[in-house]
């Protein structure tokens, strides 16, 4: 068969645009593009809203790739050995691919590049997953950042490269048949509680253009004020599609740096030229702050599961799995962490504001470990990653390189006056306090209990005696970090 046939291997990148192993590889000739399941994602993956967006994403891009002239193939197994049985079958001698930067890839990856050569089978790695590749921005002495702001403003220095155009046809593909079905791959096990996630996104790449056109071109306008406020509908929830690669981070930044550009020249909808450069700055700082967290990964890639701050190793943890299982299921009686934690269930999402205040819930009101609850967002969270995950539950707990000091505690009331002041975004998540007054729906427990009668709360309702006392947790969070200080 042709020496110019090129293995594309979809990883963690699933789209057909701006994605540069397709783009390169159908220059030089066809393509087979393949996707594999290893036994440990399918393990990770599998029964998790993650694996459902994988599943759905996996669908569209297999029919775009189809519309395009090359089927994708869907194997299980080790990749190394799945990619040396397909090159051979096809006469390949290059596989296209991008890195992935997840704990432990990089062994696996050299370890590939080594396995395959020493068959003259070459595995090309582009950088595809976000702007920059992670672990190149350094400080002066060549060492990576610990501090957000530093690494922002050196990041600002550098120019992204802009997206590649689409590709419009591919040879046609010599394999032809031998794909697993998608259901073989059996990202969908388990109870389907994922299946009414479907209500809420549209997975893979055409969703994600179209999300990006529709913020780019619209609800950025205020985004710098509004991305605080839970329901605003400020924010882009691009987050699942950046994870899975439904688009890539590059043309994101674009996108939105022209839309700034013609915001502020008054080409697009009104609003002052100052608004509008704060607009999508402040959205293309967030962006940057998923940079940081990569970097972070790839210099200290126990980030995922241990304290970055070695002192938290002896942090007094506590264990007690009925406080943990109220978290999960939106029940401690704290109306914003609970809108939160059904927010999550219902629809795979929180928001960014609410979701530091119930992680921060769960480690300094209830004391228990962060990784319990970055376990959890892993498997509830449709834009669950590796690297902003750990990044977010290690800068609430305080254990991160750059963090909110432990000492300092959110008031689950004081945060819900001040950024859902109405109350509308717990009144859609938690219904049962959806006759209380403005002003009494934050702490309900302070209420006379006549009112929360007349208001149709249940008598055994948790939030007529929350999980724990604010007051009491505050003190015995501090408590705990005083000891672990002392240890
Ligand atoms: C405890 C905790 C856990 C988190 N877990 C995840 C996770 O698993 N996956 C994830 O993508 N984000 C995570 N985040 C970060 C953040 O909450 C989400 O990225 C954001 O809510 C996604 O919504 P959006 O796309 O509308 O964000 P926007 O405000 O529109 O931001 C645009 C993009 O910037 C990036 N971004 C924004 N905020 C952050 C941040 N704080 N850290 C890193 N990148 C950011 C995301 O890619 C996001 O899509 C976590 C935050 C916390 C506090």
């Amino acid at each position: 068969m042709s020496e110019n046939t090129v293995i594309v291997w979809f990883r963690q990148e699933l789209r057909v645009q701006d994605y540069d192993p397709l783009f390169w590889a159908a220059s030089l000739g066809r393509v087979v593009p393949v996707f594999i399941l290893s036994a440990e994602e399918h393990q990770r993956l599998s029964g998790t809203a993650s694996g459902w967006w994988l599943h759905e994403s996996l669908k569209e891009l297999s029919a775009a790739l189809g519309r395009l002239g090359a089927p994708l193939f869907l194997r299980q197994g080790e990749p190394g050995e799945v990619l040396e049985e397909l090159a051979a079958g096809i006469g390949a001698r290059e596989i296209y691919t991008s890195r992935s930067y997840e704990p432990d890839s990089q062994r696996m990856e050299d370890e590939l590049t080594q396995r395959l050569g020493a068959i003259q089978l070459e595995v090309v790695w582009f950088h595809n997953r976000l702007l920059f590749e992670p672990g190149t921005i350094v400080n002066g002495a060549g060492e990576p950042y610990r501090v957000f702001t530093a690494f922002h403003r050196r990041l600002a220095q550098e120019q992204v490269y802009p997206p590649l155009p689409p590709p419009t046809a591919l040879a046609p593909s010599p394999v032809q048949g031998d794909s697993l079905s998608l259901e073989e791959l059996g990202l969908l096990k388990g109870p389907n509680w994922y299946g009414k996630l479907a209500a809420h996104w549209q997975p893979g790449e055409q969703g994600a253009l179209r999300q990006l056109e529709e913020f780019a071109g619209e609800h950025v306008t205020g985004y710098a004020e509004g991305r605080d406020y839970p329901d605003s509908g400020c924010t882009s929830r691009l987050s699942p599609y950046l994870a899975w690669g439904n688009v890539s981070a590059r043309r994101v930044w674009h996108v939105l740096r022209e839309a700034g550009e013609a915001l502020s020249s008054g080409i697009g909808r009104s609003g002052g030229a100052d608004g509008c450069e704060a607009d999508t700055g402040a959205f293309l700082r967030q962006l940057v702050w998923r940079e940081f967290a990569y970097d972070q990964l790839v210099h200290f890639p126990h980030m995922v599961d241990s304290p970055m701050r070695k002192a938290y190793a002896a942090f007094p943890w506590a264990d007690d799995p009925q406080a943990l299982a109220r978290w999960k299921a939106g029940q401690t009686g704290y109306p914003l962490v609970d809108a939160g934690m059904r927010e999550l269930w219902e629809t795979g999402m929180m928001h960014n504001r609410v979701r530091m205040v119930a992680a921060s819930f769960l480690v300094k009101h209830l004391l228990l470990p962060w990784t319990e609850g970055a376990a959890w967002f892993r498997q509830t969270l449709v834009d669950a990653d590796t690297a902003n995950n750990a990044m977010g539950w290690q800068w609430v707990t305080g254990s991160g390189f750059d963090a909110a000091p432990y000492f300092r505690i959110f008031n689950p009331g004081a945060q819900s006056r001040r950024f859902d002041p109405e109350g509308s975004y717990i009144r859609r998540w938690v219904p049962e306090l959806r006759q209380l007054p403005d002003a009494l729906i934050h702490e309900p427990w302070k209420v006379a209990s006549g009112v929360l009668d007349q208001c149709g709360l249940a008598p055994d309702s948790p939030y007529r005696k929350p999980v724990v006392d604010h007051a009491f947790a505050r003190e015995r969070a501090l408590e705990a970090y005083r000891i672990m200080n002392t240890q």
